[in-house]
């Protein structure tokens, strides 16, 4: 058995519970001070004062033990919504934003998500593989120990069916949890240009049941947008696939209110993510719901747009999670340092709500917060050393990568 002891942590920060913590409850959140861990392979068995930690572990000769003096020790973030997975990149798209041109019309003129999905197309499996390798990789040092990745730069059956089976394979070999995701209505590609219908039904009869069958995502999700995906549209495709066993996320409300996040809480979507354009009317809907607000300031900050009303948000009683929404697009960052500064900075929510939507609400936006997402006996070994005493450095260090130490499942893995 693999026995590690984190011992003599000048402080733990972490929220505390096995589901999405809603509204203003979010800022509760749990400090021990002089504190350790005990954890058992891959499992946290104990939690407490380093003295009560101590003396319930005993004397065991082959314990590795780690001394956290001076540091601050907080959960594995979980990153609940990224398109890790891509061939090419899109600098000239960058380019052309910051100049004006908006990221609706770079999509109509045939550029966007289809640009991305010709040279997604074009790779060889191997070559998809490297390149999701080496962005986990780079990943893991912001601290994230469990991440989520979208299907949908393939938008036709191979690639589709590729770059998820790719994801499994990420999984199994290298250390962080992976969930996949379905987004195979990402756009519209050429061949079905003019008939989004016509490109929903192909979806829905021919990728989805493959998917399936395979098993190869826990979630499908579309990009529910004006002139990309209807709300019609959407509905249909998700009720589909829930009908198949796949849970529901949606890109919703991104750029014009279309009232994606309502859809969200009808279904009982598991997320409704980006919500920059959300109405009133549906941050209520979303308040009453299980469905959890998945929010992406990296990209509104990258995109130039107002961020989405966290404040309004979590003061009406939803769950928040945030997350990098790391894509070739419209977000090229996956910055945990920089999605927390921007939370609090400029979307007004505390240090300690912030905290619980990287982690323990993060891992309920992939239904995952019973396994992750918090620093109690019971959850996953996966944990986060940062080189200052005090998690509220994760924000005043802003945007400075303070993470010394990952654990994941257990095992120091830098
Ligand atoms: N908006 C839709 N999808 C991605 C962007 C994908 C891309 O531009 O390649 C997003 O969530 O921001
Ligand atoms: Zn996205």
């Amino acid at each position: 058995m693999n026995r590690l002891l984190i011992q003599n942590i000048s402080q733990i920060a972490t929220p505390i519970g096995n589901k999405a913590i809603h509204g203003t409850a979010m800022d509760n959140i749990k400090i021990y001070n002089d504190a350790a861990i005990y954890c058992e392979n891959d499992i946290i068995r104990k939690v407490g004062s380093t003295a009560e930690v101590l003396a319930s572990v005993g004397s065991c000769s082959d314990i590795n033990v780690i001394d956290a003096s001076g540091k601050c020790v907080v959960p594995g973030f979980t990153d609940p919504h990224t398109h890790f997975l891509f061939g090419g990149t899109r600098a000239d798209e960058f380019i052309s934003r910051l100049e004006g041109v908006p990221y609706l019309d770079l999509l109509r003129q045939g550029g966007g998500i289809v640009n991305t999905m010709q040279k997604t197309r074009a790779m060889s499996c191997d070559e998809l593989y490297n390149a999701g390798k080496k962005t986990l990789q780079n990943m893991i040092k912001q601290g994230f120990t469990t991440i989520e990745g979208k299907s949908g730069y393939g938008l036709d059956f191979t690639t589709e069916i590729n770059m998820l089976k790719t994801m499994k394979k990420l999984h199994d070999n290298l250390p962080v949890s992976l969930k996949t995701t379905f987004l195979g209505a990402h756009a519209v590609p050429p061949e079905y240009k003019n008939d989004s219908d016509g490109f929903i039904d192909f979806t829905i009869k021919k990728v989805l049941p493959e998917v399936a069958k395979e098993n190869l995502a826990d979630f499908c999700d579309i990009f529910c947008e004006q002139g990309v995906f209807s709300i019609a549209q959407s509905e249909k495709l998700l009720l589909a696939a829930q009908k198949l066993g796949l849970k529901s996320k949606i890109h919703a409300d991104e750029i014009v209110s279309t009232g994606g996040g309502g859809l969200a809480a009808k279904i009982n979507a598991t997320s409704a993510d980006h919500l920059l354009a959300v109405s009133a009317s549906d941050i209520n809907k979303l308040a009453n719901s299980k469905t959890i607000a998945v929010l992406l300031p990296l990209t509104a900050f990258c995109m130039r747009k107002d961020f989405a009303p966290a404040r309004k948000m979590i003061d009406k009683n939803c769950a928040i999670a945030l997350a990098s929404d790391f894509n070739p697009g419209s977000c090229y960052s996956y910055s945990s340092a920089l999605i927390l500064a921007l939370a609090v900075i400029n979307m007004h929510m505390t240090i300690n709500e912030a905290l619980t939507a990287i982690t323990l609400n993060a891992a309920a936006a992939i239904d995952e917060a019973a396994i992750c997402g918090s620093i109690e006996a019971g959850k996953k070994a996966d944990i986060l050393i940062l080189e200052k005493p005090d998690y509220r450095f994760l924000v005043y260090h802003t945007g400075i990568n303070i993470i010394e130490h990952v654990i994941k499942d257990g095992q120091l893995l830098f």
